[in-house]
């Protein structure tokens, strides 16, 4: 492919080969048996699949993007991979895609890529591995573009014999991976965290009054049960999440017609050097809901809590 394909399309098509490649280590690790679990804070466990996922995606945009931030979950990182880590192709029906002008000509210094190397982690320790997912969200000028959401594990529930799949979205192009679909008219699915809740996280899903709460682990997971029809509503009153676990989901998610905001409504920014914590909680919704009524019935006290 000629390098005159725009930047953004090249790091998007790079990130999904090595979203999927990252996504065999995770299943690797599994399968070996010893997950190496490290504990970063309450409740906020790291493995080697965690670790090594990191390294696999870092080290092949950095050996093609030297320039380009990069930031991940798992912090600094030896990017000295073995070399069947290393994913030098990118997937050619993104290179092909025509790319919207307002980003066409964005460079290494425009550009922030998030990398959560496995979004899930609890989940994946407890054997959850359908919540687990990888997630690669591309940024230009702090707005987030271009999202990769890989599922390791899609098809284990089901017995299919060929586990995973990814889903990408590109603002101003799109999505791809997947099958949108809506949520049940006259209904109020809402899907929440299920390791991660606190006494704030609970009174908000209380005041929506849902047919249905679906407590589930990962940022990754829960915007895809939105996107695939399964819930209205993501609703997290809370700190926790950071950057990376929503810059991907925001983009795939606002690119089929959704929206991914704080609790008050505030998109998150993800330029290099913001705070990386999203304060303002996340409250994201399908295709189709009213995405300004949920932030009108979050109590007035919840939202004066979580300020960006
Ligand atoms: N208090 C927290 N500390 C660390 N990570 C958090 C916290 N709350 C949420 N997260 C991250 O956001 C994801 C979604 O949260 P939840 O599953 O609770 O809804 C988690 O899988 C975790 O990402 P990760 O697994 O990548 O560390
Ligand atoms: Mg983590
Ligand atoms: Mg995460
Ligand atoms: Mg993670």
């Amino acid at each position: 492919m000629a390098q005159t394909t725009p930047l953004v399309l090249r790091l998007a098509a790079l990130s999904v080969n090595a979203a999927n490649r990252a996504g065999k280590i995770i299943r690797d690790v599994w399968s070996q048996g010893d997950l190496g679990i490290v504990d970063k804070g309450q409740n906020d466990p790291q493995t080697e699949a965690d670790r090594s996922s990191q390294r696999c995606i870092i080290a092949s945009l950095l050996n093609q993007f030297p320039n380009v931030k990069i930031i991940g979950e798992e912090g600094s990182c030896n990017v000295e991979v073995p070399s069947d880590w290393l994913v030098t192709e990118g997937d050619q029906s993104i290179l092909q895609l025509n790319c919207p002008k307002e980003y066409q000509s964005a460079t290494d210094n425009d550009v922030v890529v998030w990398v959560d190397p496995l979004d899930g982690t609890s989940e994946y320790t407890q054997g959850l591995l359908e919540h687990v997912t990888v997630l690669v969200g591309i940024a230009v000028r702090g707005t987030a573009v271009g999202g990769i959401i890989h599922q390791p594990y899609y098809g284990h529930a089901s017995g299919a014999e060929t586990l995973g799949r990814t889903l990408w979205g590109i603002k101003g192009i799109g999505v791809g991976g997947f099958t949108p679909a809506l949520p049940p008219a006259n209904q109020r699915i809402i899907a929440t965290t299920r390791s991660h809740s606190n006494p704030l996280a609970e009174q908000a899903i209380a005041a929506l009054k849902a047919d249905k709460v679906l407590a589930v682990g990962g940022a990754g997971h829960k915007v895809i049960l939105l996107m695939e029809g399964k819930a209205h509503a993501y609703v997290f009153a809370r700190g926790g999440t950071k950057r990376w676990d929503t810059c991907a989901p925001e983009v795939v998610l606002e690119a089929m017609g959704g929206r991914l905001t704080d609790m008050r409504g505030v998109q998150y920014l993800y330029d290099h050097d913001t705070n990386h914590n999203n304060t303002g909680g996340v409250l994201a919704t399908a295709k189709g809901e009213d995405h300004e009524w949920y932030i009108k019935n979050i109590p007035e006290n919840v939202r004066e809590a979580l300020k960006q």
